[in-house]
């Protein structure tokens, strides 16, 4: 086996798992943008009932989960509970953002009829 075969299968190697990887951040993309859908979708649901953004709660019981489901999966539950802090975070600016927003016959939205 000469140096440019050992090259060439360490490039086949890595191109064989950097195309894995495309696929697992194509799939990570797919999840995040559905699991945004159903967060917006809890976001105008808390908003008009004026339910408040976090529910501190929950989130206590999500990261328990997720900390147990990372270890039996071998990964690091530490890191586990980042990612979730860190997508739970910008669900809550969303949220925030949507209690905001008016809506028709909100009294906070300038000229609705509702107010006059
Ligand atoms: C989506 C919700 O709103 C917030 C966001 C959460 C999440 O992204 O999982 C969990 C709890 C809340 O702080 C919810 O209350 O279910």
């Amino acid at each position: 086996m000469t140096t440019r075969d050992i090259d060439d299968n360490v490039r086949a190697e890595l191109d064989r798992l950097r195309e894995s990887i495309d696929n697992i951040d194509a799939a990570v993309v797919h999840m995040l943008a559905e699991r945004f859908k159903c967060t917006q979708q809890v976001g105008h649901l808390k908003a008009e009932h004026q339910l408040p953004p976090a529910d501190p709660a929950r989130e206590a019981r999500q990261i328990a989960r997720l900390r147990h489901l990372a270890e039996s999966a071998k990964l690091d539950p530490a890191f586990a509970e980042k990612l979730l802090n860190f997508i739970i975070a910008e669900v809550i600016r969303h949220h925030e953002q949507i209690a905001d927003q008016p809506t028709p016959g909100d009294p906070r939205r300038p000229g609705d009829p509702a107010v006059r």
